[in-house]
């Protein structure tokens, strides 16, 4: 544990773009051009196995009440933060990370703030232009092969997945694919998110800890004892063609495949919140969310914590949510433990930070790839497909290619 941190956070004048403002390949929490870029490296956990994120939580607790903080601003995303990522099994080698950085820039409406965090007392604040990055100096992607994949052994994943869904084994489970990218020389990864967050604006650009995507899936917001979740799932592709597309989302929205998909993920999430909160809303109907990948059936569930629970906490309970596993949850990991023949790393784990409050915005760590701690030239990137009873094989590639895109384009993949 580190000695007590001191932290500062101070109003500055909003930067034009907040992903250009950082030195160095840091981390990245950006939406709609608001959000949160950090580097530099105060403290961090590493944690694994089971207890991942209870030991992150237990961690972050003791260090957020031994700071000492003045934060001028007091918004969601000021004062002393940390950024984590964690896998999706417990099993995995991948374990969990929350890191403390030592700036952070954020943008939110029209205010913007700079906060520093020293492990060694800050003396004198340092001033917004000799930390932040001055002019653009992120080297060029290079060359990057990206494979295929190996479609027989999916599609031998997915025909037995509906067999055992067939054979009432299970009623949904998430199947995923890796492909492997290797690029010429380490990529920096603010390559990536400057066109993730330009093509994917309405998504979460993210880069904590080696994973980095763009994600549209909302585990869980933490704000002041309300609770946001946005669960996905139910997924077709759109034409491009606006008229169409508009009968398309329709068409999902009536699909019962797909809203019995998105059924199993809206229940898991609301069970855990429901044992939190005092009520908890759900919208009857799902919406249509339009990306220009993909469309997916929607569902913003909200509830008021009956308690102070932490945004760790929460996620703890959420995860894995039927969106990236399935239902019943125990029987679906031990299909996908099957199946799958992966190690999903970070991807489909819970992305995202907490505050000292407890107060928190956490997704699920989808569209996106893992640049390999060992050699910064590898990447794998992921996708998965929520597989029930009516699946069907070519339908599920299809998808899963679909959701390959924003990465594979980010990488510089042409269409
Ligand atoms: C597992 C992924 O997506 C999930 C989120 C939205 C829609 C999904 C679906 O329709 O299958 C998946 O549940 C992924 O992108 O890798």
């Amino acid at each position: 544990m580190p000695g007590p941190l001191t932290v500062r956070t101070v109003a500055i004048d909003p930067p034009e773009d907040l992903l250009a403002t950082m030195p160095e390949a840091g981390i990245s929490w950006v939406r709609r051009g608001e959000g949160l870029v950090a580097w530099g490296e105060v403290a961090r956990l590493d944690s694994r196995g089971a207890s991942r994120i209870d030991e992150a939580d237990a961690w972050w607790r003791r260090v957020s009440r031994h700071a000492v903080v003045r934060d001028d601003v007091h918004r969601p995303g000021t004062g002393l933060i940390a950024f984590g990522a964690f896998s999706f099994a417990d099993a995995s080698d991948a374990g969990g990370a929350l890191v403390i950085p030592r700036y952070v820039v954020g943008v939110r409406g029209d205010e913007a703030w700079l906060t520093v965090i020293s492990e060694d007392g800050l003396t004198a604040m340092p001033a917004f232009a000799d930390v932040a990055a001055r002019t653009a100096t992120v080297p060029a992607l290079p060359r990057v092969e990206i494979a295929t994949g190996d479609r027989d052994a999916w599609s031998r994943a997915v025909s037995a997945a509906v067999e055992r869904i067939g054979a009432g084994e299970l009623d949904k489970v998430v199947l995923a694919r890796a492909v492997q990218a290797r690029a010429e020389a380490p990529v920096d990864v603010r390559s990536l998110l400057a066109t993730l967050a330009t093509e994917y604006p309405s998504c979460w650009t993210f880069h904590v800890d080696g994973l980095v995507g763009a994600t549209p899936e909302l585990l869980a917001r933490v704000d002041h004892g309300l609770v946001t979740s946005r669960v996905l799932a139910g997924t077709i592709r759109p034409t491009g063609d606006e008229t169409a597309d508009l009968a398309h989302a329709a068409a999902l929205a009536r699909s019962s495949k797909d809203r019995e998909e998105h059924e199993y993920a809206v229940r898991s999430v609301t069970s855990v919140l429901e044992s939190h909160c005092g009520s908890v809303n759900v919208p009857e109907e799902p919406s249509v969310l339009h990306l220009p990948n993909v469309m997916h059936l929607a569902t913003d569930v909200t509830g008021v914590l009956s308690h102070n629970a932490s945004a760790l906490e929460l996620i703890r309970e959420l995860h894995p949510s039927a969106a990236v596993c399935g239902t019943p949850t125990l029987t679906a990991a031990r299909v996908i433990d099957a199946l799958e023949g992966l190690d999903r790393g970070r991807y489909a784990g819970p992305v995202g930070w907490i505050n000292a409050a407890g107060d928190g915005e956490w997704c699920i760590g989808l569209r996106s790839a893992e640049i390999s701690p060992a050699d910064p030239t590898r990447l794998r990137l992921f996708a998965g497909c929520g597989i029930v009873a009516a699946s069907e094989v070519g339908a599920e590639w299809a998808e899963s290619e679909a959701k390959l895109e924003p990465m594979r384009r980010a990488l510089g993949a042409q269409a």
